[in-house]
This record gives C-alpha cells, structure tokens and sequence, in this order.
C-alpha cells in the first residue's frame, strides 16, 4: 500500500513521535467507541446505494435534493438496521460515529431537523401522553421545527403566526397574518417534511399569552399533497446547505386540535384555561440543545478542514528556502504552520469544551426536572458565548485552511468551499453571533453588579470577585498566566461596559438606549468570557489528563499551549490594557509561540491523521490519506461534463460567428 502512497506523506508519518491509534482513541472516547466507529464506517460506506456517479457538483438544484433524499432515506435504512443489530447505539451525546452522512450527502441530511431538532422537542417540550402519541412507530410524520419566519427570526417574542383558540370546537386556529409572518428556513420544510412543530403566538379569548410550539401536520400522510390552508415550498439555493432542503409555510384558518399545543410546561385546558409554564424560558429548550452540540460540530468540521489543509501543505512544494536546494514542502514555512495548527488546536478545543458542556447541560437538564431551575440562567450564558466564538472561529479557521491550499483550495472538489458553507450556517442559525454575544453579556453585567454588592457568584464567574477591580500579577508561569491574565481582561471589558451604560443613564438617557451605545463594548466583554472559558476548560482538562502515554501527553498539552499563546498574542492589546503583561512578557510569548509550532511541526500529519476521517467522508483531492493531489485534480478535472465533447457546441453557436463578425 505505502508504494502508492505520497513520499512526503511517508516520510511525515515516520518522523510522528506519538501513538497516533491512542489519540484516535481519546478523540472517539475510548477504544471501544473507536472500533465501532470503524464498524459502522465500514459496513455504511460499503453500501452501494449510497455511493454517486455522477459528481454532486454538477447536478442541478433539483436534482441535488432528489439525490440527498434518496440516498438520506438509505442512509436512515441502514441506521436503523444497524441499531436493530446492536451494533451502533441511538446514543444524543456528541459523537463522531454519526459523521459519516457529511461524506454520503456531501453536504447536508435533508433528514436533519427531523432527527436534530423534531424529535428531540417532542421529547423535552411535548407531555408524556402526547410523546407516547407522536413518537411511536407507525406516527407517519417526518417533521421539522419552524420559529424563524421572513420578518424575524432573532427576536422571537415578535413572530406574527398566530395560534388562537376556538372554545366551540377545541382548536387552535393557526394564520400567518401578514407576509412577514410566513415561516421561512426551517430545513426539509419544503419537500420531506409532513409535520412541523411550530413556533407560534398563543391568543384565548382576545388575550395573548406570548409564544408556544405546536405540532403541526403540514402535508397528507399518504399522498403528501399539502393541506388545506397551507402554503409551503423551498426557498431556494443558499452558499452551502444545499441539500438541506430549507422551506417556507403559511397557514390560513388552518385548523389544529387543542391537544396539539406541545403541554410539558405551559397549557390549555378544555374551557380555555391558560395554566403558566414554570419559566416561559423553558419553551427556547431545543435551542439551548443544539447550542451545546455546535461546538462538537465544528470541531468536527476544523478536523475535516485542517487534515486537508495539512496533508496538502506537506504534498505540495513551492519556492526555495535556500537557494541551490529542491524547493520546499509549503508546511515548512512558519507562516504555513501559523496558519494551520491553529485549526487543529482549536479542533481539539471544541471537542473538549463540547464534552463539558454536554455534562454540564445534562447536569442542569436533570435538575430542571427536578423542578430546580436555579442554574438555567448560567447555562444559557455558557451555551451563548460558546456557540458565538466556537462558530465565528470556525469560519476563519476553515477559511485560513483554504488559503494554505493555494489556488487548488477554491476547487469545490478540494471540499474547503463546502465545509466553510457548513460551518459559515452555524454562525448564523441557532442564534446570530452577535446576539448571542448580548445574551449573555445580560448576564455578566447583571453578574458584575453583584459582585460590586458582594453577592456569590456562581462557579462559572465567581472569579469576578477576585478580579473586582484588581490586575493579575506574575507573568513567570506561562500558560497559565495567560490564564489569569484573561480573566483580568473578562472583568476589565465587563466594567467598562458597565461603566459605560451607567455613564450614559448618569446623563439621562434610557438603559435600553444606554445598553445599545454601550453594545460593541458588551459584545467584546462577551468573547473574552467565552475565550477565557475555552482557555480555561481546554488547559485544566487536558492537564488533568490520566491513562495517557507520554508523548500524546506531551503533544496535547503543546496543542493547548499552542491555543493559549495564540489568543494571548492576538488579544495582547487587551491584555496590555486590562493585565499587568508587558512588553517583554508578550515578546516572551511570541517566542514560545514560535517556539510550539516547530514543536508540533514533526507531528503535523500525525495530529491530522489521528482525526481519523476516512477520505470517503473526507471528499477532498487535496486532503486524501494517500496525499495522490495531482492525480486526484486531474481525475476530477476529467469529470467535467465540459470534457465530454473535444468541440463544445457554443463555438459554433456563437464564437465563430463573434469572430467572424468582428474580424477577430
Ligand atoms: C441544522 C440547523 C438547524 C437550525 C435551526 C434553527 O436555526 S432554529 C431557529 C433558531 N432561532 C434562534 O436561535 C433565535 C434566537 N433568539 C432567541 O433565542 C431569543 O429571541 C433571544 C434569546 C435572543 C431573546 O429572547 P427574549 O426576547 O424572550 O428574551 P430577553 O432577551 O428579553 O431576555 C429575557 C431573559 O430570558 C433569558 N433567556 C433567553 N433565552 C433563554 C434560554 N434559552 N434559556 C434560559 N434563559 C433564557 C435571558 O437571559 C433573560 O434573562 P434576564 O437577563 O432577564 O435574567
Ligand atoms: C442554514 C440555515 C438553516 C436554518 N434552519 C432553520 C430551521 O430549521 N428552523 C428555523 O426556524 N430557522 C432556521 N434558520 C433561521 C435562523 O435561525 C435565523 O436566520 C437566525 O436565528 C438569525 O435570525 P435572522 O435571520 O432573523 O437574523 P437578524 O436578526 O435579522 O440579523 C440581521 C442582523 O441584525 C443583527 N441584530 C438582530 N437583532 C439584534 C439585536 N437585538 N442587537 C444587535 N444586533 C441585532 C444581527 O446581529 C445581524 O447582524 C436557519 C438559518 C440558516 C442560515
């Protein structure tokens, strides 16, 4: 096999000084989890219904869906066999043994909200009368979750659907009152879906009582015609997410039981009573979910993005380092390194933060039910920020990753283009990043003015009280200085939005008006607390790391070193404003930054390989195991439909006659 493979990329794998099989191992969770990843990868990727002829890239629109569809029921067929078998478990923790779909599909499983986002609501908003009713076998809904309409989809309280009850006949009578209020986004809306749960204004008896979910059968069981009353459709192509088939709906007098209100928190009795949820909060709960798994998301999406970026940076040779010598492997530019190994600390990063986070929510989640809703509020700060900085890094991560691949990185078959549409949606749906920064910048600055009441805090910011006005002090002890360092920079940017909003209220003005001249200010004390945090959870969890050989211990660590120092030189003006740093501490930094990427350099392709992704779910020419870029260019290349005739039909249509008409 290794004959075939590229000799750089063998010579990389013998200079790698780790157990590479361990790291894969840490990554899946345990070797366990790793050997039925390989199972199902290997028993999925056989199927030889799920494999395309013709390249994804030059089906149209139309038949892009139709493809995903096909292949996505497949793919669900085998799922479900699979778990028949015993042989994958229906396990909702963030894993990477559901990852395969993102090299059948390409892009995305137009199945995607019915599993992501439909079922998962029915399970934590829907009663259990109604959940034994609506997830059995034999439900015949495949459904989506519809919030977002044409006029909002960040300011929920504003949706316009409305959802009014009928006394007489005990119904809901859903409308979509003016353009605007149109649903629009939900994915597999406009073709799979036959039911949605639907996010709409709850009115009885002339009195509004805000927004609630209901479900909502959208299309017939049988034909699939849409019904009475509903208007729906797709809404056409987007940068990525193309096969997520994203749609739009309208009800008119469209008629729905009462039953039907999703009832685990708020609800309406036979004569109309309207009985309060706990906190009405608790109705954003799928949100708050998927929040919590877009960090594993994307730190998947780094690992697809950075083993391109990093096997092509060793294939590909470019320029001279010295004269008189062959010319270079493009990874042996520090500049190169620079640009990559950040994705791959950041990747490793997410995941950890993912894993803690998803602790932390099951934590709260089962506290919730046990009627404690003390912690929900920290939880939504720490999902926020979270989801922000984790997405928004993600873009530029995947986009630094497609620049280290030269022109070849803007090939579609590179896949860069697609994995940056993946990661370029999250940014935006689940919560806008600037708006999520808001949230919980609400509760930082509700946060800081307990601490200057000397109220506890909790755990996530108790060190607030600490930094109440103070600097951090040594800088001797790198990283951890950096550390501290951030956390003097979290409670700087706090105060000085504070300070700010209470400056503008001192002269007059409403807080409302106050906070939105105060809001870029916020948003930055926002992503320091989430940077801290990241810093914090990847440092201390990769230290406290047992069972690990040596030398993956010693690799880790330099990764979240690598991550620690890179934030702290890039937010050296924070921290020269906000800590006691100098100078000579940030030139001190560099130097150990510099230091780590020719630390890592060694292990470069080893680190890419222990992420592990087969090139099946890879899809990239530039980022194959085997490192055949050039061969696997041109193979594409000669997919092009354009290729198929010597003499394209559009000389003679049109060029010759140009020519001849201008004497060319
Ligand atoms: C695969 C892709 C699939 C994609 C699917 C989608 O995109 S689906 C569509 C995805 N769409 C979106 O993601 C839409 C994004 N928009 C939203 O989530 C909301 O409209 C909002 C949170 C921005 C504002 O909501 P609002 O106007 O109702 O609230 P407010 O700002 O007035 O704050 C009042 C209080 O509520 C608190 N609180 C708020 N949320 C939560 C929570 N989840 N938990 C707990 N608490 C929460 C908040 O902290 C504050 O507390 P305080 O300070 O008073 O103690
Ligand atoms: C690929 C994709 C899939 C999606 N899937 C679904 C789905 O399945 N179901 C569903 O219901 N929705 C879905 N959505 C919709 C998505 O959740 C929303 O687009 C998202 O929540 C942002 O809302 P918006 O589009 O209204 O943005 P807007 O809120 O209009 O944002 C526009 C700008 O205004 C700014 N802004 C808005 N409010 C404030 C504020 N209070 N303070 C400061 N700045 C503000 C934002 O920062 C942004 O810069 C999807 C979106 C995408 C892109």
């Amino acid at each position: 096999m290794s004959a075939n493979i590229n000799k750089d990329l063998v010579r990389e794998r013998e200079k790698c000084n780790f157990d590479i099989q361990e790291l894969i191992h840490i990554i899946d969770g345990s070797k366990e989890k790793t050997l039925m990843r390989k199972k199902v990868e290997d028993l999925v990727l056989s199927v030889e219904d799920l494999k395309d002829e013709i390249p994804e890239d030059y089906l149209s629109h139309k038949e892009k869906f139709e493809n995903a569809v096909r292949k996505g029921c497949k793919l669900f067929d085998v799922y479900l066999e699979l778990i028949d078998n015993n042989i994958q478990k229906a396990d909702r923790s963030p894993s990477n043994i559901y990852r395969i779909h993102e090299g059948i599909l390409k892009q995305v499983n137009p199945f995607l909200l019915h599993f992501g986002l439909f079922i998962p609501t029915i399970v934590n908003q829907a009663n259990s009368e109604q959940q034994a009713k609506w997830l059995r076998k034999g439900s015949k809904m495949i459904g989506t979750y519809s919030q977002t309409e044409l006029g909002h989809g960040t300011f929920l309280r504003g949706l316009e659907t409305t959802a009014t009850f009928d006394p007489e006949t005990d119904e809901f009578i859903l409308n979509s009152p003016k353009l605007t209020s149109y649903k629009f986004w939900p994915g597999g809306l406009g073709h799979i879906s036959n039911a949605s749960i639907v996010m709409a204004q709850l009115h009885i008896n002339g009195k509004s009582h805000g927004i609630h979910l209901f479900l909502i059968q959208i299309r017939d069981f049988e034909t699939h015609e849409p019904l009475p009353g509903i208007k729906v459709g797709e809404i056409g192509p987007k940068l990525g997410f193309n096969t997520a088939n994203n749609g739009f709906v309208g009800f008119n007098n469209y008629r729905i039981p009462r039953t039907n209100m999703l009832m685990k928190n708020a609800q309406v009795l036979r004569d109309g009573t309207y009985i309060k949820s706990k906190n009405d909060k608790l109705t954003y709960g799928s949100m708050l979910l998927i929040r919590v798994h877009i960090l594993t998301d994307v730190a998947y999406e780094l690992a697809r993005a950075v083993t391109i970026g990093v096997r092509y940076s060793a294939v590909r040779h470019q320029s001279v380092l010295k004269e008189g010598e062959p010319e270079s492997q493009v990874l042996d530019y520090v500049t190169q390194q620079h640009k990559l190994f950040i994705s791959i600390a950041s990747s490793h990063a997410f995941r950890v933060l993912g894993q803690w986070m998803w602790k932390t929510y099951t934590k709260v989640m089962a506290e919730i039910g046990d009627g404690n809703m003390d912690q929900l509020p920290e939880l939504h700060a720490l999902s926020c920020c979270l989801k922000a900085v984790s997405s928004y890094d993600g873009v530029q991560c995947v986009e630094r990753c497609r620049l280290a691949c030269g022109g070849h990185g803007y090939l579609l078959s590179s896949n860069l283009p697609g994995v940056y549409g993946i990661v370029a949606a999250s940014v935006t749906y689940e919560g806008e990043y600037t708006v999520l920064l808001l949230q919980t910048a609400r509760y930082l600055v509700k946060a800081w003015n307990g601490a200057i009441n000397g109220k506890t805090l909790p755990s996530s910011i108790a060190f607030l009280s600490d930094n109440f006005n103070q600097k951090s002090s040594s800088w001797d002890n790198l990283p951890e200085a950096i550390i501290e360092g951030f956390k003097a920079v979290v409670a700087g940017k706090i105060k000085t939005a504070f300070d700010s909003i209470q400056s503008h209220v001192n002269k007059g003005r409403d807080f409302e008006d106050a906070w939105n001249l105060s809001s870029v200010k916020l948003t930055a004390a926002s992503e320091a607390y989430a940077r801290f945090l990241i810093c914090d959870v990847f440092w201390s969890e990769t230290k406290k790391m047992t069972n690990v050989s040596k030398n993956v211990a010693v690799v880790l660590l330099q990764l979240a070193e690598l991550y620690l120092v890179y934030w702290a030189l890039e937010k050296s003006g924070d921290l020269l404003m906000y800590s006691t740093i100098s100078k000579k501490n940030i030139d001190n930094i560099q130097s150990r930054y510099e230091e780590l990427l020719g630390l890592i350099r060694p292990n470069a392709v080893g680190l890419v390989d222990a992420f592990d992704i087969r090139d099946e779910i890879l899809c990239s020419t530039l980022g194959s195991y085997d490192g055949r870029v050039y061969e696997r260019l041109m193979e594409e290349a000669a997919k092009s439909p354009l290729n198929k005739d010597k003499v394209n039909d559009t000389f003679h249509k049109y060029i010759k006659p140009f020519m001849i008409k201008h004497k060319l």
